[in-house]
């Protein structure tokens, strides 16, 4: 046996004793959550027990991060142990997740790296229908796109949250490469048309002019079933992620492909409670102004002087026609700060409406 064999067999063997420490140290751990779970279900007996509980998840992650001791990336073993809090959450309650499908789109990679692969994901056909789903219980969470930094805010979730009860509970960004996939089977094929969801096509618009200049654009409801058509089309390719690269079989015949290499999309997670302080938060709300002179400016006057920062403010117009103005609002810190809760008194004082949408974690991952 040479030096290097017997090399290799040794740190195998540490190898093997690691693991057994790991996997008796994850199986401790496993047990901890499953006892967490009978204190929950002890303490509250009557009412729906909130296993799930985001600010603590948030605290985990953060904590795992700062303290890496390495060569491992920060990022990577916070991965882990992402993956090690979904399986223990399961134990406690199996989640169901609801998200924008169908299954292979973005929403799911999102929900996946929120949530971690024990949970249930469930694909819905529209953005509403998973607010609908999560409102009756019939899922725990749900997912759903917000804003895109190339394409700009998606006003159909901001303008969900005017007439729905639901909370926000966390977000999560996702970093977004889309490739120009065709079916293995049509490799020879001339490519006479591509298929893609019309926030894809905008995303990687000087891409496709560049480089695919002529060939007809058709717009489907999701880059999942853009792929789902080119795997069985002839003539055909679809602008997708690599979830549904990887589902639909297809091969790559252009990597990344967007026209911003920093294309992110961020999502939120909605659900029916409110998640306390986690210490490192965001905010959001919805305000309604009278339409005169100055609202703007008297609406945000006191978000200055109290020094909370805004993150973002996008306006929308009123479903009713009543309110003159909609504001989206999202804010640094939780509501129960002391500061939040000054500020929001006093925009409550001024607005027609005023609606808490919920203070959540800033995303970890
Ligand atoms: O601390 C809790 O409340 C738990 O339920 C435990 C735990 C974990 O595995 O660390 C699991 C699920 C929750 O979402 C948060 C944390």
């Amino acid at each position: 046996m040479s030096d290097e064999q017997v090399r290799l067999g040794e740190l195998r063997e540490e190898i093997d004793s690691l693991d057994q420490k790991i996997m008796e140290l994850i199986s401790a751990r496993a047990k901890c959550a499953q006892e967490v779970a009978r204190v929950k279900t002890a303490a509250n007996p009557e009412q729906d027990v909130f296993f799930y509980r985001p600010e603590r998840e948030a605290q985990v992650l953060r904590r795992i991060k700062d303290a890496n001791p390495g060569p491992l990336p920060g990022e990577e073993m916070a991965r882990l142990f992402r993956e090690i809090m979904s399986a223990c959450l399961a134990l406690e309650k199996p989640m169901h997740i609801a998200f924008l499908g169908p299954i292979g789109t973005f929403t799911q990679a999102a929900a996946l790296k929120h949530f971690g692969h024990s949970v249930v994901s469930v694909p819905l056909p529209a953005i509403d229908a998973v607010f609908r789903e999560v409102e009756s219980g019939a899922a725990h969470y749900g997912v759903v796109p917000v804003e895109n930094s190339t394409e700009g805010m998606i006003n159909h979730t901001l303008d969900m949250f005017m007439s729905s009860p639901l909370k926000i509970c966390g977000e999560v960004q996702l970093r977004i490469h889309h490739h120009l996939l065709i079916s293995p089977e049509f490799r020879d094929q001339e490519i006479t048309c591509i298929y893609s969801h019309q926030q894809s096509f905008a995303q990687c618009r000087q891409w496709l002019d560049t480089h695919r200049y002529g060939i007809e654009r058709v717009t489907v409801s999701s880059n999942a079933e853009a792929a789902r058509r080119a795997a069985k089309e002839p003539g055909t390719a679809a602008i997708a992620g690599d979830m549904a690269a990887e589902l639909y079989g297809l091969e790559t015949l252009a990597n990344s492909i967007e026209d911003r290499p920093d294309n992110t999309t961020r999502f939120l997670i909605i659900g029916r409670e409110e998640v306390p302080a986690s210490g490192h938060d965001k905010s959001s709300i919805l305000v309604s102004m009278r339409n005169k002179p100055g609202a703007l400016y008297q609406l945000l006057e006191p978000f200055h002087r109290h020094g909370i920062s805004l993150t973002r403010i996008e306006t929308r117009p009123s479903p009713s026609g009543t309110w003159a103005y909609v504001f989206y609002i999202d804010f640094e810190g939780h509501m129960d700060d002391e500061q939040a809760h000054k500020v929001l008194a006093e925009v409550d004082e001024e607005a027609v409406e005023l609606k808490r949408l919920g203070s959540y974690p800033i995303g970890v991952l």
